[in-house]
């Protein structure tokens, strides 16, 4: 019997508003809060926490000034409980895509990750499959977690013919359109600020399925773990952090891109462990480290610099919400002293070496308040309580979920009690 391929008529498609749209499920808010006003607070909160996660995650990228956060790196580095705030979104990519392209229940996600394109970065006319590794990539969706004019320059989308010509990226919109050459595109170069999107690919071969490989690495780290501590993160290989002019993963030119998150936002990091600047660059992202500020020192301990970042990133997310009831801090925060000055700016050679380059690099937009909104070294206090709780209340759920997946051999939304 002959084997009718099925061939969508329709070749792509743009939805603005994808994750308000979202949040109409949850009729509570449907019937009394229908507003444009309130559907923009619910795109918000899960486009902030998607933000928190890719900032305080991500990895250099596959192109050159590209970062990206991908769940199989989650899970690589203690963090899979962060793949639980994408399964919603997810899930309603994959069924929003199969309904439009008359595929259901045909796909597989291929690929998930949040890439984020910073200044310098662009890609010329391409199709999404025009590699012969890429070729099981049937259908492309991209989510653009935020928007241009505001959160970057540069970075407009355009399709070489048909219509829409061009997108202009906006928080909450998505663009969906096979990977085929019926589909080439194109993003401009970024020319300041940082572009974030949600990027998922679809197959319709099961053998790429990403849903089997997270599950079978999510079984291999979680089974066998500790629920208790499963959330403190732990570094991958250091050359995955560094960010290089040529993206070669020598030492001598560039900083490592955790320690420039953290740089931008005002903040240096001290580890007080023997530390000589000539350890070895992965030695010192898994050592012990504090944080400081100006000339303070705040005198709490992270098990490493990624956990120092969650938890500044967490404070970015949250803000001034985070409840505040610190009364001693004053016995928290130190001078700091000559001999930790030196060993601040000893580190920062050796992890920050081109200072003005990793400004560059993550600037943000004039018009963006610098960085953080706000600082207070009580709310940083306050965020390591709430991050604990936050992180811990996902590690819980992860592992509640793990063995629906497991047996249904999907990742998906279970609804538990
Ligand atoms: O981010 C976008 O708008 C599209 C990115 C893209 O074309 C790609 O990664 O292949
Ligand atoms: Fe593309």
């Amino acid at each position: 019997m002959a084997v009718v391929e099925f061939e969508p008529q329709q070749l792509r498609l743009f939805i603005p508003n994808f994750l308000s749209l979202d949040e109409c499920k949850v009729s509570f808010f449907h019937s009394f809060f229908l507003s444009s006003f309130f559907f923009l607070i619910l795109i918000l909160i899960l486009v902030k926490e998607l933000e928190f996660i890719h900032k305080s995650s991500s990895t250099v990228g596959y192109r050159p000034n590209v970062f990206s956060t991908t769940l199989s790196h989650l899970i690589a580095t203690n963090s899979s409980h962060f793949i639980i705030p994408f399964i919603p979104i997810r899930e309603r990519l994959k069924d929003k895509l199969e309904e439009f392209f008359k595929c259901e229940y045909e796909l597989f996600i291929e690929f998930t990750g949040l890439i984020s394109w910073s200044r310098g970065a662009s890609i010329g006319w391409h199709s999404d499959d025009n590699r012969p590794y890429l070729k099981q990539r049937h259908f492309s969706a991209v989510c653009y977690l935020n928007t241009y004019g505001k959160d970057f320059s540069g970075g407009l989308f355009h399709f070489q013919d048909g219509e829409p010509k061009s997108i202009v990226p906006k928080a909450g919109d998505v663009v969906m359109y096979t990977a085929d050459d019926r589909n080439i595109h194109s993003v401009d170069e970024i020319t300041e600020g940082e572009r974030l999107t949600l990027a998922l690919w679809f197959s319709r071969d099961g053998s790429h399925d990403e849903d089997m490989k997270l599950i079978s690495l999510l079984s291999q780290h979680l089974l066998h773990e500790n629920v208790a501590d499963s959330y403190l993160p732990l570094p991958a290989s250091s050359n995955m952090y560094w960010f290089s002019k040529d993206q070669a993963s020598n030492y001598q030119f560039g900083f490592n891109i955790s320690w420039a998150r953290l740089h931008v936002l005002g903040y240096d990091i001290y580890i007080s462990q023997d530390s000589s600047c000539e350890s070895d660059v992965f030695e010192l992202l898994v050592k012990p480290v504090r944080l400081v500020r100006d000339n303070e020192l705040l005198d709490q301990e992270f098990v490493n610099i990624m956990h120092a970042l969650q938890v500044v990133h967490f404070y970015c997310w949250k803000g001034s919400a985070l409840l505040n009831n610190m009364s001693n801090i004053d016995s928290k925060v130190l001078k700091v002293t000559e001999v930790q000055r030196e060993k601040i700016s000893g580190l920062n050679s050796v992890l920050l070496n081109d200072n003005d380059f990793a400004s560059k690099v993550f600037c943000n937009m004039p018009s963006e308040e610098k960085g953080c909104i706000c600082f207070d070294w009580s709310e940083v206090l306050a965020a390591v309580a709430a991050w604990e709780d936050y992180a811990s209340n996902l590690s819980k759920q992860i592992h509640l979920q793990l063995p629906y997946w497991r047996m249904h051999e999907s990742i998906y939304n279970v609804q538990l009690e």
